[in-house]
Parts: C-alpha cells; structure tokens; sequence
C-alpha cells in the first residue's frame, strides 16, 4: 500500500533579532506598551504573539514554495540548503512522503525539533497527498497558519511522485499565498523524467526548474537538457546547479537585500552557473518581494487542470528492522545486486552495520543507479534499519526483500571462516594502502570473536596537502563518488565531513583486496588530477626550497 505522510518541520526559532541590542530596545518599549512580560524566555513568546498580532492585524498571508521533482532529485537536499541558510527567517516545512516510512523528516531530524516546539507528526495515508490526503493536508495547513510560532514563509516538499496541483487548490482554501513551484530535475536522469507522466507533470507546471546534479555530466549535456526542459515546459527558465546550491531569493519569495548583490555578480562571474554556498548567507530580515497587488501568479494556478496522472506501476516496500546488517555483506549486496535491478527507482532510509554499531548511516539510491551511504552521526534513538525501496516492477521488489531477509541472517550466524578470511582481506587492504604514500590509513578496526582478534573494517583514505590548499575532506568526498559512481565496488563513508571524511571497506563477496585496490588507485587518478590542477606538483610542503 502507498503511504504518503506530512510532517511538521519547526526549525526556525533563534531570535536573531533579539540578540542584536537596538531592536531588542525597539521591542522592549513595544512590549512594553502593549503589557507583555519582559523575562528572557517569556520575551520570545511575547515577541511571537507580537508579529503573528501584527501580520492578523494587517491581513497579511503566509507565503509559500512548493518543492517538487522526480524520485531522487534532490528536493530534501534544496530543504537542508534553506534552512542551512535561513539567518533568521522562519520557515515551515510540510514534508509529503511516498512509501511507509518517514525518511526524509529523519534526515531533517524533524521529530526533535517539533517536539521542542510542540509540534506532532500529522500523516497522511493511503494515496498521494495531492489526492486522497488532503484533509490532513488541510489540517497541516491551518495548524502552520495559526501556530503561534509566526512563521514567516511554508516551504512544502512533496513525494517523488506527487502532482502538486491539487496542493495548490489547498493552499488558496486555507489562506496560505502560493508563491511557486519549483521543480528540481535531476539532469542525469531526464530521459526518465520525460518518459514519466506524474514527472513529466512536475515539470510542466514549474515556475523555475533546477537542472541539478551538474557534477556528474559534461556541459555538452548540461545545455542539451537545458534545451529539452525549455521545451517542455514552454520555456521555464531552468538554473544549473550541483547539490541545488542557489541563492535563497531564486527558491522563496523574500527579499535578502544585502544578499542579491553579491548573487548578482556570483552569477555574472561563473560559466555555469554554480552559486558558491557563501554567497547565500544571509544576514538580514527578510522582506516580502512583492505586495498583493503586484503578485505574478504561478503557472500552476494560472491553468489548474482538473485530473492528473498516476503511475499505477509504481509500488514499494519498507525494510524496517532492530538488527544490523554486516557491513560486508551489505557492500557486495549493493555493488553486485541493487545496481543490477531493472525497475528499481529509489532506495533510501536509515542503516545499522555490525562493524560500526554507534554510528547511523543514511543511504540513498537514486538517478542513475548511484548509491551512497553518508555518515549520520551517532544514534540518538535505538539504532535500527529503517529503509523504502520504489520501484517499477513488483516481483523485483519482492526478491529483493527476500534477500535482504538472508542478509540479516547471513550476518547473525557468520561463520568462523567468513571472520577470519575477511581479517586475512583487510590486513592486505591496509598493506596495499600504507604503501602508496598518496593514501594512509586510519583505522584497522578489530573484534574479539571465540578469543581470536579479527579485523572487521579498514578506514582509509587519501592525503590532502595544507601547503596546497587541497583538504583532505574534499579529496576523500570526490573519491568516495567517483568509486561508487564506477559501480565496481560499494563504499560507505566513515566519519562526518568535519571530521575527515574517511572510506570505509569491508570483504563479504566476491571481491577480493588486490581487486579493490586497483579500482581505488585507477579513481584517484581522476580525482588527484583533478584537484591538484593548476597546484605546483613539486614536493614542496615535503621538501624546503625556492621556486
Ligand atoms: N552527485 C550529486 N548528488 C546529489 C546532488 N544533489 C543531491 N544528490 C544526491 O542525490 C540523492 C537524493 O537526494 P535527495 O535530496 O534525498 O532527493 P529527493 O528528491 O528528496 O528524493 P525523494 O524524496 O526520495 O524523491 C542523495 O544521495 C543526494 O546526496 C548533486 O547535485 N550531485
């Protein structure tokens, strides 16, 4: 059964404002006038009920963008991005999910947060939430509208296979302005999107597109989509991006003054189009664009067709279990099995591996069969695995919940040779490693089974240069996607990007350390190259000496 759910997002409740002492004076004397308490925590309460006063009071409507795209895109990426760079605008996130679990609102980690305001999770099931689920839409809406933490915009992200024009139709009935569509697209993946009618949908009705994932095409691509998508849609304008990093401005419909300039010429000055990460910070209260009078409808509530499509082949599943799968096993699984699948269209979710039993990984499969497994931190829940697969076609499906079945219980009785020939495997992994000097290794983790110590994991990778500007992080970043993007061999990261950004391997199949090895130096070869270009190859953060 589908299962589509909406979750209340409340990230934004720092008081910027408050802090800086001369609008603090400014809203002391206006709460002072009006008889509110002046105590700290009672202040920001106060102020809340002020401005939610004050936007009553003028008639003022919430604005709101709609975030949609094909399964995989990258719309929970342009989430993070704005409220990463919110500053102090706050914002609502109603975030519509297709399959049982609510993946995305654990990436966000929206739970916490709506505990701490007071918020509670409001589903929506059975169906899509253009659809049958609008009551609870609704319902979402109105408590948004009237919630007394005084939103200051709604960004809605919907499922993968959503339409969103009915949403539309919602938004308008509870008040809330819609402001516009976005559609992300993932560039790499456009022949599916235009062979998709809900997909082909989400790009007809966009008021701006986001030709995302533009780090993994050449731009002779990247131009040919842009054609395409023009067609598509009667020409929307469509803006380049890699992990949809754009200007705030481009997405919601707020003013950041002191922003826009140095957007503008970010802009001007790149060749495609990419906007750097600081150019979208924000230090400004954010102002509407524009009044009632002068709105420009979207296009979606310019033409609001009655019916829209559904892709009745579509179905998923959830693998939802309190045990660990091995790391090893899990690595060849997605290496030899997940990117052989015909009809499998998105994997995503949360892992637990024996080998790294405190550590949450999020995984993903999406657009062209790239899987990835990024660090997500310690566990602050019970640790547990908590994946939906979507896919094309159902019997594929079901094989492969049967085979992650086995893999569970291949991980709970491993036998004694496994553990040990796997030790053998990662003790000349590391010895490949430690002996070019472009690579180091981090840790041999090791466990005591039956009384033998056994290697479990080796985490490696390779060696930045301080002297040459060139991180290790960003390294070790580009090499983990250029192997996974190979598809040869599944790596997982093993620490945070802060924290090193570490490759972590494991042997459960096939594989064996001579053949990982060689795939591993063949990708750093791109990616040295890549990153050194231009940077002085002599040994001279080794070595003193003049130029
Ligand atoms: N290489 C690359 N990967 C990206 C980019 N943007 C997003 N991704 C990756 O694409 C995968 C899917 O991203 P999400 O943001 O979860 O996509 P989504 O549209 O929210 O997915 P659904 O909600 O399931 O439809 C993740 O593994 C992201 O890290 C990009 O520009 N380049």
């Amino acid at each position: 059964m589908q299962r589509v759910r909406t979750t209340f997002l409340n990230i934004a409740a720092s008081y910027v404002a408050l802090s800086s002492g001369r609008v603090q004076q400014d809203l002391e004397v206006k709460m002072a006038e009006r008889g509110y308490p002046k105590e700290n925590n009672q202040m920001s309460l106060a102020f809340e009920k002020l401005a939610y006063d004050k936007r009553e009071g003028e008639g003022g409507r919430l604005g709101c963008t709609i975030v949609t795209g094909f399964l995989g895109c990258g719309k929970t990426t342009l989430v993070q991005h704005i409220l990463k760079n919110r500053g102090d605008l706050q914002i609502a996130v109603l975030v519509n999910e297709f399959g049982e679990i609510d993946v995305d609102s654990l990436v966000l980690d929206s739970t916490r947060l709506n505990f701490s305001h007071g918020l509670s999770h409001v589903s929506l099931a059975n169906g899509c939430a253009c659809c049958a689920s609008s009551g609870n839409l609704k319902e979402a809406l109105r408590r948004t509208v009237s919630c007394q933490h005084n939103f200051d915009y709604v960004v809605i992200e919907t499922s993968g296979l959503a339409n969103p024009t009915a949403m539309a139709r919602e938004l308008e009935e509870a008040g809330v302005r819609l402001d516009l569509v976005v559609t992300v697209v993932d560039v790499e993946n456009l022949d599916l999107v235009l062979e998709t009618p809900v997909a082909k949908q989400q790009l007809e009705i966009a008021d701006i597109v986001l030709l995302n994932k533009c780090d993994l095409v050449s731009l002779g691509m990247i131009s040919d989509a842009e054609d395409r998508v023009e067609e598509a849609t009667g020409g929307t304008k469509a803006v380049r991006c890699r992990f949809v990093n754009v200007p705030l401005d481009l997405v919601l419909n707020v003013l950041l003054p002191e922003v826009s300039a140095t957007l503008a010429t970010s802009f001007a000055n790149t060749s495609i189009g990419f906007v750097s990460h600081e150019a979208t910070t924000q230090t400004t209260r954010p102002l509407l664009k524009e009044g009632p009078q002068t709105r420009v409808l979207p296009k979606v509530m310019r033409s609001l067709p009655e019916q829209h499509e559904h892709d009745g082949r579509i179905s998923s599943f959830s693998f939802c279990r309190d045990e660990p799968f091995s790391l090893a096993a899990f690595q060849d699984f997605v290496a030899s099995r997940l990117r052989s699948c015909t009809g499998l269209l998105r994997v995503k979710g949360l892992v637990w591996f024996e080998e790294s039993r405190s550590t949450r990984h999020i995984f993903h499969f999406s657009g062209r069969k790239r899987s990835e497994a990024l660090h997500g931190g310690p566990w602050e829940s019970q640790p547990n695995i908590e994946l939906v697969f979507i896919g094309r076609d159902r019997r594929e499906l079901e094989e492969l919940k049967g085979e992650l079945l086995s893999l569970l219980a291949s991980t709970l009785q491993m036998p004694m040779e496994f553990v040990r020939d796997r030790s053998a495997a990662l003790e000349e992994f590391a010895y490949f490693v430690n002996s070019d000097s472009r690579f180091k290794v981090h840790e041999i983790r090791s466990r005591n089974d039956s009384g033998v110590e056994c290697h479990t994991l080796v985490m490696f990778g390779l060696v930045g240069s301080a002297l040459r500007g060139v991180h290790e992080g960003d390294l070790n970043a580009a090499l983990i996607q250029t192997v996974n993007g190979r598809g040869i061999i599944f790596l997982t990261s093993g620490s945070s990007p802060k924290s090193g950004h570490w490759l972590q391997i494991s042997f459960g199949g096939d594989m064996t350390p001579e053949g990982a090895w060689c795939e591993l130096k063949s990708a750093a070869v791109s990616v040295i190259t890549k990153a050194f270009q231009g940077v002085c190859l002599c040994r001279c953060d080794v070595v003193p000496h003049m130029h």
